[in-house]
């Protein structure tokens, strides 16, 4: 990686991939990132959100949890199209499309998802687990081990929310349990199944994949259970856009998470799990789980690297290690990211209502630009 280390913040800048001013990095160039874990929802919510995701990031995996979710290859072919439809015009944003696990999903849809080449994973919800997740699996070794053999042969990675539902088990246990309890032994039965554990957030989720065979195991990390411990939750008062699932943890286990992110493993990419839920849906007796960070995922992930100077990790990270884990090409395209504070949006207004942003209201620095 090239470095300048000029005195002028103002010189032209183009061309270099860290820009420094007094020792200080204040501009990075990045291979354009990709999104392995997004929600765009559909009608008016996709409108709505597509154009942030779609200004940063080349490509994104998405996810199936739509009402009702996207559980055909059928299904994901039309979801693709008004997804397609809702792209501004000028952009080349690519939706990588995924299947929603069932108990009843069967082996030949997986040879046609496959087929089709517009699938690119299959998504494990527990029922239960999380947003939309009622018709999801209820039990999968008794359900599901004939698809699980049949992704292995059409080498379809595994996508997991990767937390049991059990009410007995506490919350903040629900990940490792899982672990434990669920994808330990799946890796073990089929150990040439391609895992990717979704948003993790624990240091039992980091050793677990840590522990596994590269390339066949991997996972994604939010910008939120990057930053944010769960005191977040209640600073002040109950904050229900820091509400998403899993929950987040104790501060040791976010360190653990930065520790994996930014020590360069391979083994870990970018998911931002940006989950838009309308204003009211979050602020209520009973909120949705979910954080809309797509604005703010880019900025947050330069800030976390920054500060455990890391900064010559980020673009694995943000770039490299997904479409490889995935088999896919890397993006050519470029994109910049600048020292410069911005505020983020109160909230962003629709006719339908109002979508509030994670860190509204606050100054975050890295500005994101396509080049
Ligand atoms: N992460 C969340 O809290 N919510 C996601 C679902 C999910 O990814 O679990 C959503 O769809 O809203
Ligand atoms: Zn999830
Ligand atoms: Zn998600």
């Amino acid at each position: 990686m090239s470095v300048i280390d000029i005195e002028i913040p103002s010189a032209k800048v183009l061309g270099f991939k860290q820009l420094k001013c007094k020792g200080i990095i204040m501009e990075l160039t990045l291979t354009q990132p990709d999104d392995w874990h997004l929600h765009l929802r559909d009608g008016d919510l996709l409108k709505a959100v597509v154009p942030h995701s779609v200004s940063h990031y080349g490509r994104a995996i998405v996810m199936p949890n739509l009402k009702p979710p996207i559980t055909t290859t059928a299904a994901a072919v039309a979801y693709r199209e008004s997804i397609l439809k809702a792209l501004p015009a000028s952009s080349n944003f690519t939706p990588l499309m995924t299947l929603y696990l069932t108990d009843t999903t069967s082996p030949d849809e997986i040879k046609l998802a496959r087929k089709t080449g517009v699938v690119f994973a299959v998504k494990l919800y527990p029922a239960g687990a999380t947003t939309n997740s009622q018709d999801g699996v209820t039990d999968l070794f008794g359900k599901c081990l004939h698809v699980l053999e049949e992704m292995v042969e059409q080498n379809m990675p595994l996508l997991v929310h990767g937390e049991v539902t059990d009410p007995i088990v506490d919350i903040f246990d629900r990940e490792k349990v899982f672990i434990d309890t669920i994808l330990q032994p799946l890796i073990q039965r089929l150990p040439q199944l391609k895992v990717v554990m979704e948003h993790i957030t624990t240091m039992d989720a980091v050793k677990f994949v840590e522990s596994c065979k590269e390339g066949f195991v991997a996972a994604t990390v939010t910008p939120q259970h990057l930053v944010l411990n769960r005191n977040a939750l209640f600073q002040g008062g109950l904050r229900p856009h820091n509400y998403c699932l899993p929950v987040l943890k104790r501060e040791i286990h976010r360190q653990a998470v930065v520790s994996a992110v930014t020590s360069g493993s391979r083994n870990f990419f970018l998911g931002t799990d940006s989950a838009p839920h309308e204003r009211g849906r979050k602020e209520c007796a009973c909120g949705c789980a979910g954080i809309y960070n797509a604005p703010v995922a880019l900025s947050l992930y330069a800030k976390v690297f920054e500060e455990m100077g890391a900064l010559d990790k980020l673009e694995a990270f943000t770039s490299f290690n997904g479409p490889d884990f995935y088999g896919l090409p890397r993006n050519t395209s470029k994109i910049k990211l600048t020292k410069i504070p911005w505020k983020v949006p109160e909230a962003f207004s629709f006719s339908f209502g109002d979508i509030i942003p994670m860190f509204a209201g606050n100054t975050l620095e890295w500005q994101p630009s396509l080049i």
